[in-house]
């Protein structure tokens, strides 16, 4: 296969440890390493079953398979890293921040622990190449410089916590360093710390307490407000938000939810409206903030978003502070539009002493305190060591959140597949209609192998990925995804159809159907109201060849556009024209349609994203009747 033909999504589960590679090589293995040791069995892996390969590795664990791939493989020539844990006798865990006694004792029972906390950056460079794990919270950031520094000593970087955002993933993907997690274990402590802010900040609890100690006596001055009737506009109805919103619910306010991506029933389950952003932000009370920091959420409250809510709203961020642009909400907070703020995270931790927002006499703020209770601290370190001794004994863990490793063999046949999958994941989600809640999807792959010579998990994981990671900060791999959509609520059921074909082909076609949700393009929808999507690989290429019932060919790189009009003569070069005008180049393009002279759907591939006047323009075409724009 040619390097070319390896995309981007099929190289981040490429995951073989490069560091000796030859620089040709490395251009197709880039970038991402492995974790060695997995113990996952070959008949798990099943896509090797029948090969001469696989009759020889069934039931070898993965450790040993890789040493097979790897003395079979040129490209994979460097020697065995001397810090190889299989032959080492105890492992150095290095812990960098406060964790829980019962974790440490977890921990001692199987390395030699050493805990150093407050290291600057150059101290923890300096000690990171004597170690086999790192242990962090939020605290320490382990930068590339650590990477680097580690040697390729370090297999295992454990966060006890949720968030990730102060380890660099790629880096520790690409010097071959397992990243874990422990996100659930703190759930219940944000979202007590999320209650705890809301009710000392309606009744002044944090300022009428300065006020005493200052010798004051301001009865006066200190009168709240109270929650009993109030709406509570929860913005992320995750893990998190679901808690506050059943507590709130105990408080006697009335809870209203917005996440485009939750399952509506589980909403209902505790009497909780899923709305709109915008219903949201202009009928609550108090907005509470729990979706994660991703490009689309970041900075999301900000000067327009502020105007649109109540005046004398409250806010609460126990999430991340990046979602607010907090020189913003100072603003907000000065006009009064905003009357409170209780705010746990900060854009810059610690923010800086002089923070104008920090020093708001109407804004309560806590030092990223959402997890530390003692309860949530013993549970994430006794979550994050087993994780981290699971991974250092070379078991596949659930919580991992950088890529696994898989075979090239596997790689080599399915990596056009594997982008594929990620595509049409990304395009489904992306036809889904905000507010309609997503809960179950559907891969029918047709393929003329039997279906014991195909393990779709790689492919499946792909989709999930394409589907979750432009809505949330969740990492996706072969690893995590089917435990990150059950956590999600997200059902995603598989099809094999088997096809009579005599191509060598592992797949033929593979078709996403989401149910029962809204679509931003009602084309994509097929009679009975599912969107359906679906592809297939031509030279190699993923291609999307069907919208909803209308046939289409257009290769999946760069970004989308999907139009439905009248089939009528001269759409096209109408269409072209708009966007060869303002420099939009069209990579590729293709009309199908149920039948002559009715309704058509153009699908054009441009490599630059078209702007909003440019987009309005090819909207204004008289036989144009719906359009979406997508990217890939
Ligand atoms: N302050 C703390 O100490 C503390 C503790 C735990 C978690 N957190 C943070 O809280 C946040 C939520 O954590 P969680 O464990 O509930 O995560 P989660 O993944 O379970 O929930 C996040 C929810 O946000 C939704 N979402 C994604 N994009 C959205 C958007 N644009 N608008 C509205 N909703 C959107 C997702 O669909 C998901 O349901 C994370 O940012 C996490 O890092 C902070
Ligand atoms: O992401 C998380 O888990 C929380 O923000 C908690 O961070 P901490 O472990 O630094 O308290």
């Amino acid at each position: 296969m040619a390097t070319s033909s390896i995309s981007s999504a099929a190289k981040n589960l490429i995951n073989f440890s490069t560091r000796n590679v030859d620089s040709q090589k490395k251009s197709i293995f880039s970038k991402h390493l492995s974790f060695s040791n997995s113990s996952i069995s070959l008949q798990k892996l099943s896509l090797f079953k029948g090969s001469h390969f696989s009759r020889k590795l069934q039931k070898t664990p993965i450790s040993n398979v890789l040493e097979t791939v790897e003395s079979k493989s040129d490209l994979l020539s460097r020697t065995r890293d001397p810090g190889n844990l299989v032959k080492t006798e105890r492992p150095t865990i290095l812990v960098s921040e406060k964790l829980g006694e019962a974790g440490l004792d977890l921990l001692r029972t199987f390395g030699n622990v050493e805990c150093s906390y407050n290291l600057s950056p150059d101290e923890l460079c300096a000690k990171i190449s004597l170690c086999d794990a790192l242990i962090v919270r939020s605290g320490t950031k382990v930068t590339r410089q650590v990477f680097e520094a580690a040697k390729g000593r370090l297999k295992v970087v454990g966060r006890a916590g949720v968030g990730i955002d102060n380890v660099d993933l790629q880096a520790a993907t690409e010097f071959g360093c397992l990243v874990v997690n422990a996100p659930t274990a703190n759930t219940i402590a944000a979202a007590e710390h999320g209650i705890a802010l809301l009710a000392s900040m309606a009744r002044n609890v944090a300022q009428a307490d300065a006020s005493m100690k200052d010798g004051k006596w301001q009865r006066n001055k200190y009168v709240g407000v109270s929650l009993v009737g109030k709406t509570l506009a929860i913005m992320g109805f995750g893990k998190v938000g679901s808690e506050v919103a059943r507590r709130a619910k105990g408080l006697g306010m009335h809870v209203i939810a917005h996440d485009p991506y939750a399952p509506a029933d589980r909403a209902r389950a505790i009497g909780v409206e899923l709305v709109s952003f915008d219903q949201a932000i202009s009928t609550a009370d108090f907005i509470s903030l729990h979706m994660p920091l991703t490009p689309t959420t970041n900075k999301v409250f900000n000067d327009e978003t502020f105007s649109k809510m109540k005046k004398g709203v409250r806010i609460i961020n126990v999430a991340r502070g990046g979602v607010i642009d907090e020189d913003a909400l100072v603003r907000a907070l000065d006009n009064g539009t905003v009357a409170q703020a209780a705010l746990d995270v900060f854009t810059e931790e610690p923010p800086p002493k002089d923070s104008k927002l920090v020093q708001h006499e109407n804004v309560t703020v806590t030092p990223h305190l959402g997890a530390s209770t003692k309860e949530a601290q013993e549970g994430v370190a006794v979550e994050i060591a087993e994780a981290v001794v699971g991974a250092l004994r070379g078991e596949l863990s659930a919580t991992a959140v950088n890529a696994p490793m898989v075979p090239p063999e596997v790689l080599s046949e399915l990596a056009p597949y594997v982008s594929l999958a990620e595509k049409l994941g990304r395009l489904a989600i992306q036809l889904v209609a905000g507010g309609s809640g997503i809960q179950s999807v559907k891969v029918v792959y047709k393929s003329a192998r039997d279906p014991d010579n195909l393990d779709t998990r790689l492919l499946r994981a792909m989709i999930t990925k394409g589907i979750i990671e432009p809505i949330s900060d969740s990492h996706i791999n072969l690893v995590n995804a089917d435990f990150t959509a059950k956590q999600k609520g997200l059902r995603i059921s598989e099809e094999r159809v088997l096809v009579d074909s005599s191509s060598e082909n592992p797949i033929d076609s593979i078709q996403v159907q989401v149910s029962n949700v809204e679509s931003k393009f009602a084309s994509a929808l097929t009679e009975n109201g599912n969107i359906s999507i679906e592809g297939r690989v031509k030279y190699g290429i993923p291609h999307l060849t069907c919208v909803g019932s209308f046939g289409v060919d257009v290769s999946l790189d760069g970004n989308l556009i999907l139009c439905r009009q009248v089939d009528q003569p001269g759409m096209i070069g109408r269409v072209g024209n708009i966007l060869g005008e303002r420099n939009v180049n069209v990579s590729f393009m293709s009309v199908g349609r149920t039948a002559k002279r009715t309704k058509a759907i153009m699908a054009i591939g441009v490599d630059e994203e078209p702007d909003k006047d440019t987009l309005k323009k090819i909207g204004e075409v008289p036989a144009v009747e719906e359009f979406v724009f997508l990217e890939l």
